[in-house]
Formats: structure tokens, sequence, C-alpha cells
């Protein structure tokens, strides 16, 4: 343990294509947002861990004599491909967390001990983690993910497995490349966790930041993009991620014949993407730009729904966006949550106050959001907001 204090912090993600495909191997276009999740680690002399997660009402802690007796029998972490099986099923019997359980405490509480028995292994130590989020939690956004990203930068560190970046001058800094990897690694565990199968791309994002193109673990980072005003919709209906994952892989099970051409095209539908917003960047945009990624975006909701991963809730966002000339889609996991809708250079601000105010007369909340924020970060004390230290240090 090298650490008295650490903060860190994951930014949440938009998927503009390709969620769900990309389990099955397909290609995913997302991007890093500017809304973030913040963690404070605390070496302590108590014996005890400490987790503290005031965005779900949780705060609990354990004797490390308790936790001792869970390793017995751990193999040494080696390419961090596969979970340890046993090991969380020691976890589960020892909270008392059930098989099925998507409960969000349960799922968080989870992937925090075996994140944190995995990374300590042989030299558990006293801290406190208290995280805190601007995300929504499970609304679509990558919260799972930033929050494992977070945990996972955060205690690699203070066990000293990686450094910590940041200098006494400075305010923010990153890990270097192969620490970073190893960051998104151990996170990946975590989403393993909390959604059952993920595909890795929300965690890349959140480690990584920015904009990237992600097929089966291989990582794309796309610099020649232009700027795209997009606006966010949380439709506040509940959703999760590992449910609406494994009802899509039942679907392609049951009807492989139908359901396999759908995932085929919505990877077309993200590469045709990938290659319009590298036009728009290179020619600068066109209207006609903006025609094609509408489109992509319409046909993209249409293989959502049919891969049964829809709600009323998204469909009456797409009308009440499309009657004023604008589309959306789902982003994430859908089943509620949010969804993205493109604005174009020239759409009027009359046209989004107007898209605003219906929205949020259907319970909505919606915002404009700026995307491309940096990936995982270590920071100063001086580099976070009031508000925000004033949360993480009052626990
Ligand atoms: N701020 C947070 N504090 C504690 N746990 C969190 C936090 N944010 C997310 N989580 C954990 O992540 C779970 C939500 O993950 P889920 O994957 O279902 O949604 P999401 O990540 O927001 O959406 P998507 O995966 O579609 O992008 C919660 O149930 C909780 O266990
Ligand atoms: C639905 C999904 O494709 C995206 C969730 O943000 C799941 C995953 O890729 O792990
Ligand atoms: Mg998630």
């Amino acid at each position: 343990m090298q650490t008295r204090e650490l903060l860190v912090s994951a930014p949440g993600k938009v998927i503009l294509h390709g969620e769900h495909s990309v389990v099955h191997g397909k290609v995913a276009l997302a991007v890093s947002l500017n809304l973030r999740t913040y963690l404070r680690l605390q070496s302590t002399a108590s014996g005890e861990v400490r987790i503290n997660l005031p965005n779900i009402d949780t705060f609990l802690a354990w004797e490390i004599t308790a936790l001792q007796p869970l390793l017995a029998g751990c193999e040494e972490q080696g390419d961090l491909k596969e979970l340890d099986a046993d090991l969380l099923k020691r976890l589960r019997v020892f909270t008392g967390i059930l098989d099925d359980s998507t409960d969000t405490r349960s799922m968080a509480v989870l992937a925090f001990l075996y994140m944190y028995l995995t990374v300590f292994a042989e030299a558990l130590s006293s801290i406190t983690v208290s995280v805190w989020s601007e995300l929504p939690t499970g609304a679509g956004l990558g919260s799972s993910a930033a929050y494992n990203v977070c945990l996972s930068a955060a205690l690699l560190s203070a066990r000293g497995t990686i450094s910590s970046p940041l200098t006494p001058q400075q305010e923010s800094a990153r890990w270097c490349k192969e620490e970073t990897e190893l960051i998104n690694r151990w996170a990946f565990m975590g989403e393993k966790i909390i959604h059952g199968n993920p595909s890795g791309v929300d965690n890349a994002v959140g480690t990584w930041g920015g904009f990237l193109r992600y097929q089966a673990g291989n990582i794309t980072p796309l610099s020649w993009v232009p700027i795209l005003r997009i606006l966010l919709t949380n439709t506040k209906v509940p959703r999760s991620t590992k449910v609406l994952v494994s009802g899509v892989k039942d679907k392609i099970n049951k009807f492989p014949s139908v359901m396999k051409p759908v995932l085929e095209s919505v990877s077309a539908v993200s590469c045709t993407c990938e290659q319009t917003l590298t036009e728009m960047a290179t020619h600068g945009p066109s209207a006609e730009h903006y025609n094609i990624l509408e489109e992509l975006i319409d046909i993209n909701q249409h293989h959502l729904n049919v891969m049964g991963v829809g709600h009323s809730s998204l469909d009456t966002l797409c009308r009440v966006t499309l009657a004023r000339g604008l589309h959306s889609k789902l982003t994430g996991a859908g089943g509620g949550g949010c969804g993205i809708t493109l604005l174009r250079p020239e759409t009027d601000a009359s046209v989004i106050q107007s898209t605003f105010e219906e929205l949020k007369s259907c319970g909505f909340d919606c915002w404009e959001t700026s995307i491309g924020a940096p990936g995982v970060q270590q920071h100063s004390s001086a580099a976070l907001g009031q508000d925000i230290l004033k949360i993480l240090n009052s626990y």
C-alpha cells in the first residue's frame, strides 16, 4: 500500500451505433461523454474495507479478517480473461447475493469486493472508497463501466501494481499505455460481474476516452471525426443491461437465421457511419452527409426494435423529434434508459427549445451534450469542483 489518498475519474459514453451487435462480435462506434464518475480512495488503519456509494444509498464495511478466508484456494490472476467463478461463488454466499440478482446495490458491491480481493490478494489493506457520479445509474450511458474503470484504476494504483501518475505540479494526469491497458482489463472483470456478458466497449471508452471503433476486443481510436451536436434524452424508464443482453441472446438462439442478418446489418450501419464521418472530417460536412447519418439512425433504431430492446418511451422520443425533422435512436442497452438525437448545424435554437419542452412534458430529462471527453484520469483535489469534493470527503 503506497497511497494515503487517491482521486480518480472516468467518463460515461454514448454508443452511436452497434449496441447489442457488438456483444456478438460486430462493429460498434462509441464516444465518451462530459459526464463523469469520481472516486476517492483513502488508506486507513481501521482494519476495515469500507465503501460509500451515495448515488445508490449504499454504505457498507467489512472486517479484513472476515474477507481473508474468501481468498483461500484463489489462483493468481493471470491474463485476466476469465472471472474466478469459485471466488465469485464464495462472495455470493458471503454477501447473501443470489445468482440471478440484478439489484443495483448487490451488483455494485459484488464488483467492488471481487476487484478489491483480486487486486490486493495476499496483501489486503484497510481502505475507504467513495464513489459519486454525474451519470444516471442504469440508463444506458455506461455508468457501470465508469464505476468499474474508476475502481480498477484506484485499486491497482493503491496496491502499487500500476503507478500514481500525478506529479505535485499537475492537476490531472493519465497512466501510460501499458498501465491503461491493465486498468481496462480489470474494469472488464467488473463489467462481467454487473453485465453477465459484456462486449468490453463501454469500459474501453471509459478507460481511453474519445471516439472509438470497437470490434471483438480491438479498439481503434477515431481521430478524424467532425464535431457532432447530440441531444441526450433520459426517458427515466429503469432497465438492466444484463437482462436486455441476455434477452437478445435468447432471440438469436431461437431464430438464428432471422437474427444473424440483423446483427450483420447493424455492423454495416456502423461501418457506413464511420466512412461518412471520415468524409465529413476530410472534405467538410454537407447536407447530404447529414441525410445519410439520419437515415442510418432510423435504420438502426428499427433493427434494435427487432432485437426486442425498444420501449414505448423510446418510440415517443423518436416520434416527438421526428415531428421537428430530427432523428433519434436508443443508446446503450435500450429497454428505456437514454436515446440520442442528432442535431444538424442549421437546426434552429427555437426547434431545439420546443423539442426540449415537449420531451420534458413527457417526463423525460433532455440536454445537449458534449462528446469526446478524456478517459480515466488521476486528479489533485484542486482539479475537482467544490461540490464533488464535498460529497467525496463527507465519508
Ligand atoms: N454511481 C454508482 N455507484 C454505484 N454503483 C453504480 C454506479 N453507477 C453504476 N453502478 C452500478 O452499475 C449498474 C448499472 O449498470 P448497467 O450496465 O445496467 O447500466 P449502465 O451502465 O448505466 O447502462 P449501459 O450498460 O446500457 O451503458 C448499477 O446497477 C450499479 O450496480
Ligand atoms: C448493450 C451493449 O452492447 C452496450 C451497453 O452499453 C452491451 C455491451 O456491449 O456490453
Ligand atoms: Mg453498463
